[in-house]
């Protein structure tokens, strides 16, 4: 079963988490998943060093997580440039870092790129994209550009999956300690691409029940029915001159199982929707 939890309840327990390492941990952990998956990304599209990746760096945390990253894969010989959202209120702490890796700051989007990193805003966004971010998003989703979203991809509505306007259409989605509502339902789900959990320690912490929880096959399979023949002793029942009957399971497998489990068959085609069936609301 995979759970999502509101923006409310993934706060209080980071709060209560935070509370218990020192500042700055958790972030630390969330970019190290995040450069990660984007070293991987790359290093499946020829490598790491020498690629060109362009940070989207928003006001909040999203953007620290966003810069952190990008200096780790500066340190890996990423050319790695950031484009400032909100330069005013960019995180001190990540941006020193990008420029200490050998990161610079850019004021358009550049031409020539490998991947975005999508940090333009995360669980602290509302309203939709703001024009500045609005035109670089626009820009990155019309050239099909790779894009790693941080945390959720900007511009959705976390709590409802809902959509208000253009957003970022991620590649893959590197979300932090729990899934959010807006990855797996509503019209925002497809733009999360392949998302992956990156575990900061927050899962002890949530303490609130899930707002959403969405079966997967082995839920599917173990709620179903299962057929089994029927036992050789059972009077009348002559299982040698029954039709041959297919498993559950391979009928369960087709056409659907091939392609859920492996989320990445979704990664190619951006946009494309995923099945987001059977979502459970909590009431
Ligand atoms: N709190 C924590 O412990 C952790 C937070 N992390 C990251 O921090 C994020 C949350 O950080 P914040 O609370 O700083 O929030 P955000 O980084 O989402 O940013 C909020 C700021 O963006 C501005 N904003 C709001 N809506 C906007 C919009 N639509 N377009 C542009 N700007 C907008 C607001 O001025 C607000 O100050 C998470 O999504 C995650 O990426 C991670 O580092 C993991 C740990
Ligand atoms: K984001």
């Amino acid at each position: 079963m995979r759970r999502a939890w509101r923006v409310g309840d993934v706060r209080a327990a980071e709060e209560a988490l935070m509370r218990t390492v020192p500042d700055g941990v958790l972030m630390q952990r969330a970019a190290v998943g995040l450069a990660r998956r984007c070293a991987l990304l790359l290093a499946e599209r020829g490598g790491v060093y020498g690629s060109r990746v362009l940070l989207l760096a928003g006001a909040g945390n999203n953007g620290g997580d966003a810069l952190y990253a990008g200096a780790l894969l500066a340190g890996r010989g990423a050319a790695v440039s950031a484009l400032l959202l909100a330069p005013q209120r960019v995180h001190q702490g990540g941006l020193a870092a990008l420029r200490r890796a050998g990161g610079r700051v850019v004021d358009a989007v550049p031409r020539d790129l490998d991947l975005a990193v999508d940090g333009i805003v995360g669980l602290g966004g509302s309203g939709g994209l703001r024009p500045s971010a609005e035109a670089a998003v626009r820009l990155l989703n019309a050239r099909g550009t790779t894009i790693v979203a941080v945390d959720i991809p900007s511009g959705v509505d976390v709590d409802t999956g809902g959509l208000s306007g253009p957003v970022v259409r991620a590649d893959v989605t590197v979300t932090f300690g729990c899934l959010k509502p807006a990855l797996v339902v509503g019209p925002a789900a497809p733009y999360a691409g392949e998302v992956e959990l990156v575990d900061i320690g927050l899962e002890p912490w949530l303490r609130a029940d899930a707002a959403l929880a969405v079966p997967e096959w082995p839920d599917i399979e173990r709620w179903w029915p299962a057929w089994r023949p029927p036992p050789r002793s059972t009077p009348g029942a002559s299982w040698a001159s029954r039709p041959a009957r297919r498993p559950i399971r391979a009928r369960l497998s087709s056409p659907w199982a091939a392609r859920w489990p492996a989320r990445r068959a979704w990664s190619g085609t951006r946009g494309a929707p995923r099945p987001t069936c059977c979502a459970t609301t909590r009431r």
